[in-house]
C-alpha cells in the first residue's frame, strides 16, 4: 500500500493520562487542534480522550514538538479536547523530579506527577472566569467555543480564574446532633423490640445540651433518620472557615548573636562554593543548641540574595510555635503547607508561591514538591522523623527528593537533628555530607536535664497502675514551686482495649486482626486501621459475662488517674482527640505558655520543637512500648524519641529533670538515652544493623501482597519471591514470604518479601515485572505494593 511520506507540519503533544497502569505508564501523542495551538504549553492538563471508547481522561503535557506526519500518521493520532489551564501548573524542573522519582520509588508516572499538585487540581473542580466589572462565569456551563474564547482572554489578562472544588465548594462542614427539647426526648417511648433505639435515645439524653458530632457516632445513619423524623433532633452544620489567622498577632523578632559553633556552622553552609562540590550538610545539634536559630539565620542570608528558602519539619511539630517563628522573621513573605489546611487553603498557598509571592515555604512532607523558583536553600530539621516518608503511593521520601531539587538548584541542603538517622550519620562518616555539629545548649545558663531511670519492676505502687511514686513525688514538688511539668505516654503500638475479666475475651475489630481502641469521648470502640465504630459491649459477647473491663493506659485514662491522685491541678491533655478541631494544638500549648495548667500530657506529639522556659520536669510513662515491635528501627525509634523527649527539660536557667519509666533498663536504646550518648548509640546500633545485613549497610525493598483469600495471597507472595530470585544476584537477601505483623486489615490479607541489597543491575526490571503481574486478569483482585526503604512494618 502506498502512504504519502511528504507530511504535513503539525503540532504534536507528549501527554501522560490519569489512569495508573503499568501499559499507560508512559507519554502518549496526541495532535494539538490549531485553535489551541496558541493556548498550549508544556506542564498544563488537559483533557484527552482515551482507550477504545474515547472516554476523556485527565492527562498532564510533558513535552511538545512541531512534527512531520504522514496521512497514515495522523488519522491514527486522536487530538486533545481541552485545555484545563491558563498557565503552566508543573514547572520544567517538576517534570524532571517526576521521571527521576519515578525509577525510585516504583510508582507510576502519574502518580509522581499528581503529588506534585495542589489536591484541588487533582479532584472534581470548576473555574470561575471573573471580569473587572465583577461578572461571572463557570467553566462547566460554557460551550466548547466559549471554553477556548475564555482562554484567550485570561491569557490577556482581561479575565481572572480561581477553582472552586465542585463537591466542597471549597468549604469544609462538619455537622452535629443537637436535641431541642429535653423533656419530649426522654418521654418519648420507643418501641420495646427496638433495642437500638432505645440504646440511642439513652446516648443522646446523656448528651443533652452537647453538639454531637455526627463523625464517628456509634449509631447507624438509620437511627439518626428515625429521630429526626420525629423532630427529637436537629442537625447543625458549622463551617470551617478557609481564611488563616496565623499569620494576624505573632510580633516580630530580631536575629539573635549567633555563639561559637553556631556561627562556625553558618559559615560553612553559607560559603562560596562551586555546585558541583555542593554536598549536603548533617547538622547535629543536641536538642536546645539554637539548631532553629541557624536555619533562620541561613535562609535571611540567602533571601538577602534574592532567592528563596523551603523548610521541611515533621508534621507532629508544624505548632504554632515553629510557624510563628519563622512568620515572625519573615512576616508575609512564608507560605504555610500542612495538612491542616483545606483543600481551598492548600490552593491558596500553592498560588502564593507559585507567583512567587512567598519567598519562604514552611511545611511538612509534600511541601518538598511546593513549585519555589531560584531555591538558595533547602532545610529538612528532624531529619530522623520516618514522616518524611509517605506511607502510600508514590512512597517518596523528602530527603531523596530534596537531594535532587537542591541539585538542580544548586542550592544548599541542610539536615538537622539533635539524633540523625544510622543512614544520614553513615554517610555523614563516608564524607557523602558535611558533618557540622552544635554540641552545648544555646541559652549560656541552660544545661542538658538530668536523666534517671525509673526500675518499674521493683515498684509497687497500689494506688496507681501508671506511676511509680519516684514520679508522682517529683510531680508534687515542682507544682509546688510553681514550674511545670510534661508527661508522655508513648502510645505506638499500644492502646486501651475491652476485655472480659472471665473469659479474656478481647473485642476484635471485624475487618481487621487488632483489638479495638476504647474511646472514653465517644464512648465507643473504634479501629485505628479502618475506621469501623462500635459500642461497647455490656456483657462478653463470648461467654455473656458482666465482667467486663477496660484495660491499657490510654492518655485520657492516665490523665483520670492523675487527676485522682493530685490535689488542684491543671492537666491538659495533647493527643489525636484533642487537636482534632482547627487550631486545637494552638490554643493547647498557649494555655500551657501561659502557665495555665502546671502539666502537659500527651503522645509522642508533645516530643518535638516546644520550648517552654519552665518547664523543669519530663517524665516518660512508659518508654517500652515501642521497643518490642517487629521493626529493625525500634531501638532506634526508641532512643530518638526518649532524647527528644527529654531536651525539652530545662532549656532555660532552670535545671531540668527526666524521669523514664521503664520494664527494660538494661536495654541499650533506654540506657544510652539515659546518658545521653549519641555517639555510643550510633555505634552499637551500627554493630547490630551490620551483623543482620540491614541499612544503612543494605538497601532495602518490601514487596507487600494483599487479597481476601489467604491461600491466594500465600501462593502470589511465593510466585513473586521466585520472580525475585530469577533477576537477582545471590548476593540479594530475599526474605519470606512472611504474614504482616498484622496479618488482616480491611478484609484483606497480608503477606510480605524483604529484599535486602546492596548493588542490583537489575532490580527495577525485576519490580517493573512484579508490577505487571497485578495487569494480568486472574490477578484483578490482588494488591501489590511496592515499597523502597520501608519505614513502616507493621
Ligand atoms: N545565639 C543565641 N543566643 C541566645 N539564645 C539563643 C541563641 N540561639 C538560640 N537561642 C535560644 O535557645 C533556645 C533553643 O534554641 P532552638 O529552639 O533554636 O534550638 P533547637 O536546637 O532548634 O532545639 P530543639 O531541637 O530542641 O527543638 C531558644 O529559646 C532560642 O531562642
Ligand atoms: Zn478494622
Amino acid at each position: 500500500m502506498f502512504i504519502p511520506s511528504i507530511g504535513e507540519k503539525m503540532e504534536v503533544a507528549q501527554i501522560i493520562v490519569d489512569v495508573p497502569l503499568m501499559q499507560t505508564d508512559k507519554p502518549f501523542s496526541y495532535i494539538i487542534p490549531e485553535e489551541l495551538a496558541a493556548l498550549i504549553e508544556v506542564g498544563m492538563r488537559v483533557h484527552v480522550p482515551f482507550g477504545s471508547g474515547n472516554r476523556l481522561v485527565q492527562g498532564i503535557i510533558v513535552g511538545k514538538e512541531e512534527e512531520n506526519l504522514n496521512l497514515y500518521e495522523i488519522s491514527n493520532l486522536k487530538a486533545i479536547n481541552e485545555v484545563l489551564d491558563s498557565t503552566s501548573v508543573l514547572t520544567e524542573e517538576q517534570l524532571w523530579l517526576a521521571d527521576e522519582m519515578r525509577h525510585r520509588v516504583f510508582s507510576y508516572k502519574i502518580s509522581c506527577l499528581k503529588a506534585m499538585l495542589p489536591s484541588l487540581l487533582n479532584s472534581n473542580y470548576d473555574k470561575v472566569y471573573r471580569d473587572e466589572a465583577g461578572k461571572s462565569w463557570y467553566h462547566s456551563q460554557l460551550t466548547d467555543e466559549e471554553k477556548i474564547d475564555f482562554s484567550k482572554r485570561v491569557r490577556s489578562d482581561q479575565l481572572t480564574v480561581t477553582y472552586l472544588a465542585k463537591s466542597k465548594e471549597n468549604r469544609k462542614i462538619e455537622k452535629y446532633i443537637v436535641i431541642p427539647d429535653h423533656k419530649k426526648l426522654a418521654l418519648f417511648e420507643v418501641e420495646k423490640r427496638a433495642k437500638k433505639r432505645a440504646e440511642f435515645k439513652s446516648f443522646l439524653l446523656r448528651h443533652f445540651g452537647e453538639k454531637i458530632p455526627i463523625k464517628n457516632l456509634a449509631f447507624s445513619s438509620a437511627q439518626v433518620k428515625f429521630f429526626l423524623a420525629q423532630d427529637l433532633i436537629k442537625i447543625e452544620e458549622v463551617v470551617v472557615s478557609r481564611t488563616q489567622a496565623v499569620f494576624e498577632a505573632v510580633e516580630s523578632d530580631e536575629p539573635k548573636a549567633l555563639n561559637r559553633e553556631q556561627s562556625s556552622a553558618f559559615e560553612k553552609i553559607v560559603r562560596e562554593q562551586n555546585p558541583e562540590d555542593l554536598k549536603p550538610f548533617l547538622l547535629e545539634g543536641i536538642t536546645g543548641s539554637g539548631k532553629t536559630e541557624v536555619y533562620l539565620q541561613v535562609i535571611s542570608h540567602f533571601l538577602e540574595q534574592g532567592k528563596t528558602a523551603l523548610m521541611l519539619v515533621p508534621e507532629i511539630s508544624l505548632t504554632p510555635q515553629i510557624t510563628h517563628r519563622f512568620i515572625a522573621r519573615f512576616g508575609d513573605k512564608v507560605a504555610i503547607m500542612h495538612s491542616g489546611l483545606s483543600d481551598g487553603e492548600k490552593y491558596d498557598e500553592w498560588l502564593k508561591i507559585k507567583s512567587g509571592q512567598a519567598k519562604v515555604v514552611v511545611g511538612a512532607r509534600s511541601a518538598i514538591f511546593s513549585p519555589v523558583e531560584n531555591l538558595g536553600v533547602i532545610i529538612i530539621d528532624e531529619e530522623h522523623e520516618s514522616s518524611y516518608k509517605q506511607d502510600s503511593s508514590p512512597r517518596y521520601h523528602a530527603r531523596d527528593i530534596a537531594i535532587l531539587r537542591a541539585k538542580w538548584h544548586g542550592a544548599r541542603l541542610v539536615l538537622g537533628s539533635a539524633t540523625p538517622s544510622l543512614e544520614s550519620r553513615a554517610r555523614a562518616m563516608k564524607g557523602n555530607y558535611e558533618l557540622l555539629r552544635l554540641t552545648k545548649r544555646a541559652n549560656e545558663k541552660a544545661f542538658l536535664p538530668d536523666v534517671q531511670i525509673v526500675d518499674m519492676r521493683s515498684q509497687i505502687n497500689d494506688r496507681s497502675a501508671n506511676f511509680s511514686n519516684v514520679l508522682l513525688e517529683k510531680v508534687k514538688e515542682k507544682i509546688s514551686k510553681n514550674e511545670q511539668v510534661i508527661l508522655m505516654l508513648n502510645r505506638r503500638g499500644y492502646s486501651s482495649f475491652v476485655m472480659c475479666r472471665d473469659c479474656g475475651f478481647v473485642v476484635e475489630c471485624p475487618n481487621c486482626d487488632i483489638s479495638l481502641t476504647l474511646h472514653m469521648d465517644t464512648r465507643t470502640l473504634n479501629c485505628h486501621y479502618c475506621g469501623h465504630v462500635q459500642g461497647i459491649p455490656q456483657t462478653c459477647p463470648n461467654c455473656q459475662s458482666k465482667k467486663i473491663r477496660y484495660y491499657g493506659s490510654g492518655t485520657q485514662k492516665v490523665q483520670e488517674e492523675l487527676e485522682g491522685l493530685l490535689t488542684d491541678v491543671n492537666i491538659l491533655r495533647m493527643d489525636v482527640d484533642t487537636t482534632k478541631t482547627k487550631n486545637a494544638h494552638e490554643k493547647i500549648l498557649n494555655k500551657f505558655g501561659r502557665g495555665e495548667a502546671q502539666i502537659l500530657l500527651g503522645t509522642q506529639m508533645i516530643a518535638k520543637g516546644l520550648d517552654f522556659p519552665n518547664v523543669t520536669l519530663v517524665g516518660v510513662i512508659n518508654a517500652d512500648t515501642g521497643l518490642n515491635l517487629p521493626d529493625f528501627r525500634a531501638s532506634e525509634r526508641s532512643f530518638q524519641l526518649l532524647m527528644q523527649v527529654a531536651g525539652r527539660a530545662g532549656r532555660a536557667d532552670k535545671k531540668g529533670e527526666v524521669l523514664i519509666q521503664t520494664f527494660n533498663p538494661e536495654h541499650y536504646a533506654i540506657k544510652l538515652a539515659k546518658e545521653q550518648d549519641y555517639e555510643k548509640f550510633y555505634e552499637t546500633e551500627m554493630r547490630f544493623r551490620r551483623s543482620l545485613s540491614y541499612p544503612p549497610y543494605y538497601y532495602t525493598v518490601q514487596v507487600m501482597l494483599s487479597h481476601k483469600v489467604e491461600e491466594v495471597a500465600i501462593q502470589k507472595a511465593y510466585e513473586v519471591a521466585d520472580l525475585l530470585r530469577h533477576y537477582l544476584s545471590p548476593q540479594a537477601k530475599i526474605l519470606g514470604p512472611t504474614a504482616r505483623p498484622i496479618a488482616r486489615t480491611h478484609n484483606l490479607y497480608h503477606y510480605q518479601i524483604l529484599i535486602k541489597y546492596r548493588f542490583e543491575n537489575l532490580l527495577e526490571e525485576a519490580l517493573n515485572g512484579v508490577l505487571e503481574l497485578t495487569q494480568r486478569r486472574e490477578n484483578k483482585d490482588l494488591r501489590i505494593l511496592i515499597d523502597s526503604e520501608p519505614q513502616n512494618f507493621i
